[in-house]
């Protein structure tokens, strides 16, 4: 038998729609796919392996090559900058990076300080504005920084806005959209250029027929 191709999954909020998108594209997942602790789950018929990683690993795994492909929010490939190839924009797991903080409120002149779980994305943006910044970085609850005075402001995930409202914070400025994408290993990419080729077309018709209703 071929060696299978091994794709990693994002756990979490990403998982529930990346595989109704694999099943509409025709993969025949199993029922443990959704409901298991398992980190590897081979489907021996069609001969895939899915892995089930962090979000913000599944770049290094699909880098490594020990998945061929992957699917990783945008904000995670642009904290990560990781040497992979991004091939479709699946357009799920919609929402946009942004950077707020308590209303009407000025930023620190000197170095103020700025919590996110993407210390990359935020230096590279406030380094653009000409804004000398203390990145600090967490890990989630980014929203209780400004309100326990450890940041001025936050860069951070908006997608309803509702954890800004419900904790009273606004937004200043839109940094980037995101969706989530799927990526691939390079070298994969030329030796299993098949099958990835016919995976990659079945998941973009899907993406067509939505983007036509
Ligand atoms: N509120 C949101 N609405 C829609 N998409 C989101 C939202 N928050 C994050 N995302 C997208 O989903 C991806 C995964 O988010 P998720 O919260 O599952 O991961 P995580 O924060 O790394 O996990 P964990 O909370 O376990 O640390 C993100 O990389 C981003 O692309
Ligand atoms: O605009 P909203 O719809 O309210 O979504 C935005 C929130 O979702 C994400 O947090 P998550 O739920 O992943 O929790 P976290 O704080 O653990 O990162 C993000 O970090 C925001 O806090």
């Amino acid at each position: 038998m071929k060696e299978p191709l091994t794709i990693a999954m994002p756990k979490g909020r990403i998982f529930e729609e990346a595989a109704a998108l694999l099943r509409e594209a025709g993969f025949k997942l199993p029922p443990e796919f959704d409901d298991s602790r398992k980190l590897i789950i081979d489907v021996e018929e069609e001969n895939f392996r899915f892995i089930l990683a962090k979000p913000m690993d599944v770049p290094t795994y699909v880098e490594h090559g020990v998945a061929d492909l992957g699917i990783a929010g945008k904000d995670v490939m642009l904290e990560e900058e990781r040497d992979v190839y991004e091939v479709l924009d699946l357009k799920i797991s919609q929402c946009y990076l942004a950077v707020a903080g308590l209303p009407n409120t000025k930023m620190n002149d000197v170095a103020p300080k700025i919590a996110t779980k993407y210390p990359n994305v935020a230096s590279t943006y406030f380094r653009e504005q000409g804004e000398q910044v203390e990145i600090i970085k967490l890990n989630g609850s980014i929203e209780l920084a400004p309100l326990i005075g450890l940041a001025d402001r936050i860069v951070d995930i908006v997608s309803t806005g509702r954890t800004l409202v419900e904790n009273g914070l606004v937004e200043y400025e839109q940094i980037v959209d995101i969706t989530s994408r799927l990526i691939v290993n390079p070298v994969s990419y030329r030796m299993k250029d098949k099958r990835i080729s016919e995976l990659v077309e079945k998941i973009a018709d899907v993406l067509k027929q939505k983007a036509t209703v």
